[in-house]
């Protein structure tokens, strides 16, 4: 990989105050595990808007996976069905919905998407989605602005000649350019700043499937999003790449959890490293905990074998964490399995 790469997938926005606060938050937390409750079976399966998946833990959608492995989304997506995962697939993939859906009999995926200022484009998308076998729309939100990331300065980082992103095109452009020609500022230019409430009530309707709304940092929002029909809220701050100085998830997603109830699914992402992270997810209220960087190192340093080697090494740390804590599913970890860590 090159610098500049590398510095793309690593880095966070401004001071990348968000992005180690998202890990610190994790660890500012502590489980408190309950005992003498027959561990003899702990079960990591769990559902994600009724569909069965093997572990409370998901692919966040990651651009271009064209950078870490020459088979791309396609590679991700052998590692998500051989391991039960669910994938989001970014709608700045370099593989399109449909091949990445095709790449893996019985592979769980989701589309994510932002909606585009061509409203007629963002539908012809949403639709493609649903065709390709997509089972939800992902609708990212916290794209209103263009982030200042500090690592790329000095190197601006430019995808690589000829590379395709086939889910931002129209099926006319794509048929003509193959899905080429998409530069990153152009792609980013063309998410609305205008998106409110309404556009997600309005995107639900354009196929029908589930709604999740991913990039919720405030509890009315969530709620909001709810009332426009989302089916489920991804309380996220995208890895710290938007926002510097937002808040982590951990700190929020408890009083978020609150807000919507059992309306809808919670979910979340950002810094979330090992099996007792998700626990902590769990316990504040997320049906599920979403790993974006992690999943690329994993794909980098060993294609589709690799990423399914760390997400069944990270099911098994749930698991054993789940029966630490005295939890013989997913299902049975409560508010109160979590509390402020104590003074060092
Ligand atoms: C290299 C990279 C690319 C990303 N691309 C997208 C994207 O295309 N769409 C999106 O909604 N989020 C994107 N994200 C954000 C992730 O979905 C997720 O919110 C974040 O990575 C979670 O934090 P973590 O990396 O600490 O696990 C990207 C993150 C990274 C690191
Ligand atoms: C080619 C379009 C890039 C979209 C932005 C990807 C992203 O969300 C990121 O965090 O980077």
């Amino acid at each position: 990989m090159t610098t500049p790469a590398l510095a793309y997938i690593e880095g966070g926005s401004g001071d990348e105050e968000t992005l180690r606060d998202n890990l610190d938050a994790w660890r500012r937390l502590a489980l408190q595990p309950r005992v003498l409750r027959d561990m003899t079976q702990v079960e990591t399966a769990t559902t994600l808007l009724g569909t069965a998946v093997g572990a409370p833990v998901g692919l966040a959608p990651t651009a271009m996976h064209c950078l870490v492995d020459p088979d791309g989304e396609t590679a991700t997506a052998r590692a998500a069905a051989e391991t039960g995962t669910l994938m989001v697939a970014s709608q700045a993939a370099n593989r399109s919905w449909q091949d990445t859906a095709a790449a893996a009999t019985d592979v769980l995926l989701w589309a994510q998407m932002y909606v585009l200022r061509d409203r007629g484009l963002t539908r012809e998308l949403a639709v493609r989605a649903k065709e390709s076998g997509s089972r939800a729309i992902v609708v990212c939100v916290d794209g209103v602005a263009v982030p200042r990331r500090a690592r790329l300065e000095g190197h601006a980082f430019v995808p690589p000649e000829g590379m395709a992103f086939p889910n931002l095109v129209s099926a006319a452009a794509a048929a003509s350019a193959n899905g080429r020609g998409v530069d990153l500022g152009a792609a980013v230019s063309a998410f609305d700043p205008s998106v409110t409430f309404a556009d997600l009530t309005w995107l639900k309707e354009c196929t029908g499937l589930p709604l999740v709304v991913k990039g919720v940092l405030h509890p009315h929002d969530a709620a909001a999003c709810v009332d426009a029909g989302a089916d489920a809220i991804a309380v996220s701050n995208h890895g710290g790449r938007q926002l510097d100085g937002c808040i982590a998830t951990a700190d929020v997603l408890g009083e978020i959890a609150d807000a919507v109830g059992d309306r809808a699914e919670v979910y979340v992402d950002g810094g979330i490293r090992t099996g007792p992270d998700v626990v902590k997810a769990l316990a504040l209220g997320a049906r599920a905990a979403f790993v974006g960087r992690p999943a690329l190192r994993a794909l980098a340093d060993g294609s589709a074998a690799g990423l399914a080697a760390y997400l069944a090494d990270l099911r098994e740390d749930v698991r054993r964490t789940l029966a630490f804590c005295g939890c013989a599913s997913p299902a049975e970890v409560r508010r109160e399995h979590v509390r402020p860590r104590g003074p060092r």
